[in-house]
């Protein structure tokens, strides 16, 4: 049986993406796969600090090694927001339109040159007994002026990505798969197990 690996996230859309990006390699389980582990809160000040908080804290509750990703979208023009707060940007219960919409109002008045942002994509592995490693992907692009496409999940309907003059939710998964801050974490991870 091919060999499984714990990835401390509970978010669909990006249960959907590590399937994929591992397909053939391991069997991706997640936190959908353990619901009576407690709620792991996301407390820190960085990507890094959030990514390193919910794969020790799982490795420890499970006693393996467990992988997580935490990560979100940094506008230029807004300060690095909405940063390590982008799944509740616009409140705790609120949906990815209400946090897309928050962005949107924001820049309403900033101009194209000036929407520049990037989605950042922290990984941590960690290995119980072992100091925990990390992986950083990013990709970088243009805030929309409004939403398109249905692809993907998260700020990806306002996320324009300039090499293909569409926003992340119009291109397809294999190209979100091949070009995005979580395939370009991926991929360096990817040559950690292999190489290492
Ligand atoms: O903590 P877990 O359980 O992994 O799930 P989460 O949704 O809370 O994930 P984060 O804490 O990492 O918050 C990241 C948020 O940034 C956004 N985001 C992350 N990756 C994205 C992507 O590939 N495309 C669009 N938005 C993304 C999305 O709104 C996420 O909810
Ligand atoms: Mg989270």
């Amino acid at each position: 049986m091919r060999k499984e690996l714990v990835i401390a996230t509970s978010n669909k859309g990006k249960i959907k993406e590590f399937k994929t990006l591992f397909a053939g390699m391991y069997e991706v389980k997640s936190l959908l796969d353990y619901p009576e582990v407690p709620e792991i809160i996301e407390d820190g000040d960085t990507f890094k600090a959030n990514a390193a908080k919910k794969a020790e804290t799982l490795a420890a509750y499970l006693n393996q090694n467990v992988l997580a990703d935490d990560s979100g979208l940094s506008i230029d023009a807004l300060n690095g927001e909405p940063g390590v707060f982008s799944a509740r940007y616009a409140g705790t219960h609120k949906s990815d339109a209400d946090n897309m919409a928050k962005v949107l109002s924001k820049l309403a008045e900033v101009p194209e040159e000036n929407r520049i942002a990037r989605f950042t994509c922290m990984m941590a592995i960690a290995e119980p007994g072992k100091e925990t490693l990390f992986f950083e992907g990013q990709v970088e692009g243009i805030i929309a002026t409004e939403a398109r496409g249905t692809n993907g999940f998260g700020y990806d309907p306002i996320f324009l990505v300039p090499a293909y003059g569409q926003t992340m939710a119009e291109l397809t998964s294999e190209l979100k798969n091949k070009i995005s801050h979580r395939a370009d974490a991926i991929r360096q991870v990817k040559n950690y197990l292999l190489g290492g």
